[in-house]
């Protein structure tokens, strides 16, 4: 998961920009980048490191126009090097940069494709600037001097057509407008909406989730549907259209339960109400299950357990206090690119308040367990802070399975719970006792108030990949080429060819 952002303006749009990419930068602590358009040219600055560190006042000043993307990134494709930060630039058709989101899993064959047939060149490994090949080849084949919205719909319904895996995308074709478009299973989420100036005119903008719209004061006007595009004019016309065949919705349920931050709307879901479900159905399975458990107090894993952990211990009837602090100047850990970096950032981050803990039966909640780092660590800690003992309760179901569209899980070895049963898990975290949230109540939680959302992407809980192309080969060799020793390798930079940027 990475933050996508795209602004139509009045005035100028490069603070709006970074007001929105810092308030996605949960998405993405790796690389940021902004590119804006004025007058026919395009002003770009991309970097690694954090929004604050990428763009300085000297960068801002140069990020002049009325319309602009962004992009905080998290690698799950290609290398972490400064190159493929996003946005990525083609000249050709009409200078395009493009920012996305996800993962697209035939990226090899689209990589032949755009090299042998649509006689394109890239420069890096990431898939990103792949999909925007074909982007640039399906708008170019329209043969247009002057695209149309028609023009730019018929290109993304061609990039439907070739490209598979999770997308969602925000694209800036210059002089002309702002698309942005979501893959056909709406598996990474994307949405729009509209803001009125002091002038009376009226303002747009795309984003990944609905906190960057509200920050910003805009009012979200509607999530994108699968496989729909929204294109909007540089001088403010808005058109929206269904761009492919066979569209459904099988959202992503990961970005309920971990990515998405708890006050985004998504697909008409409260992600904040969501997880307080989860807490609840978690309550209710300690209850069915284990109903004479001594737990004597709930205590989350901050920051996004949160939610779950206070709602399960209200259900429960057991007190809940904040038994750890959390550093905030630390990021999030799950994101970090090396195993390394984040073992010790879990130390960095959280620290025990011992009266919490001493001679209580304690029940921590975290909403996910993955590689099982902070779970190891924070379960020893709570054993050095006095608990008698120590129970765990995870707010999804086991993650036993990697994900391909835009999770970097590429590896199911270094997944705790891959081929093991939840005993196991819990003998090697070293918990007393171990409680897994039931998948079929996780899709309760998330999708029990929604109409339209009766299906989601639970492959890494069950393995069943949506996009039917996802086959054991296919995951032999992601995982040999992206598992954190291949990561840790020194990366063959790619030199960056690009727009001027520094
Ligand atoms: O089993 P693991 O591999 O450790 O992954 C799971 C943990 O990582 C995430 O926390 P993170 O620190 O990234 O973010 P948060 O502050 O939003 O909870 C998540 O909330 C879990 O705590
Ligand atoms: N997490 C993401 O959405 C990553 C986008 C893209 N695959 C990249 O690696 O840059
Ligand atoms: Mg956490």
């Amino acid at each position: 998961m990475c933050g996508i952002a795209g602004i139509v303006g009045k005035s100028n749009v490069n603070q709006a920009l970074y007001d929105a990419l810092t308030v996605l930068q949960h998405r993405g602590q790796d690389a940021a980048g902004i590119v804006t358009s004025h007058e026919g040219r395009l002003f770009l600055r991309k970097d690694n490191g954090l929004v604050r560190d990428v763009f300085q006042q000297r960068h801002m000043q140069r990020l002049a126009g009325r319309m602009g993307i962004g992009h905080v990134r998290y690698p799950t494709a290609g290398s972490s090097s400064s190159a493929e930060a996003q946005p990525f630039y083609v000249n050709s058709p009409y200078g395009i940069t493009l920012a996305h989101n996800g993962n697209l899993t035939n990226v090899e064959q689209l990589s032949r494709e755009i090299y042998e047939s649509d006689l394109r060149h890239v420069n890096t490994t990431s898939d990103s600037e792949v999909l925007l090949n074909v982007f640039a080849h399906e708008l170019a084949s329209r043969g247009k001097l002057r695209p149309t919205e028609e023009d730019v719909f018929a290109a993304v319904s061609g990039v439907h057509q070739r490209c598979i895996g999770g997308y969602a995308v925000v694209a800036m074709i210059t002089g002309y407008g702002i698309v942005g478009f979501r893959d056909p299973h709406g598996i990474r989420p994307i949405v729009f909406g509209q803001r009125h100036t002091d002038e009376g005119g009226v303002e747009y903008m795309i984003a990944s989730e609905s906190v960057a719209l509200d920050v910003l004061g805009f009012t979200l006007i509607r999530d994108l549907e699968p496989g729909e595009a929204v294109f909007i004019t540089e001088d403010g016309r808005l058109f929206t259209r269904q761009c492919a065949e066979n569209p459904s919705y099988a959202p992503c349920i990961f970005e309920h339960v971990y990515l998405a931050r708890p006050d985004s709307i998504m697909d008409g879901v409260s992600v904040y109400k969501a997880r307080m479900r989860m807490g609840q159905k978690l309550a209710e399975k300690i209850q069915r299950e284990w109903p004479e458990h001594d737990i004597d107090v709930v205590i989350p894993i901050p920051d996004t357990s949160r939610t779950s952990a206070l709602e399960m211990a209200h259900h429960l009837g057991v007190k809940f206090r904040e038994g750890f602090v959390k550093n905030r100047y630390i990021g999030r850990t799950f994101i970090m690119p090396g195993q390394k970096e984040r073992k010790k950032s879990v130390r960095q981050k959280l620290n025990a308040i011992d009266l919490e803990f001493r001679g209580k039966n304690v029940m921590l909640v975290d909403d996910s367990i993955v590689r099982g780092t902070t779970c190891k660590q924070i379960i020893q800690m709570a054993r050095e802070a006095g608990a008698k003992k120590v129970y765990f309760c995870s707010a999804a179901p086991a993650v036993r399975y990697p994900n391909v569209y835009g999770i970097d899980m590429p590896s199911a070895h270094e997944l705790i719970a891959h081929g093991r049963s939840t005993e196991e898990v819990a003998q090697l975290i070293g918990a007393d006792h171990l409680i897994y949230q039931d998948l079929d109540d996780l899709i309760d939680a998330v999708g029990e108030k929604s109409k339209k959302l009766q299906q989601f992407d639970c492959a890494v809980f069950d393995g069943k990949y949506i996009t039917g192309d996802v086959n054991d080969v296919y995951l032999q060799r992601i995982e040999a080429a992206r598992n954190d020793a291949a990561k840790g390798m020194s990366p063959v930079a790619s030199a960056v060819i690009d727009l001027h940027n520094d």
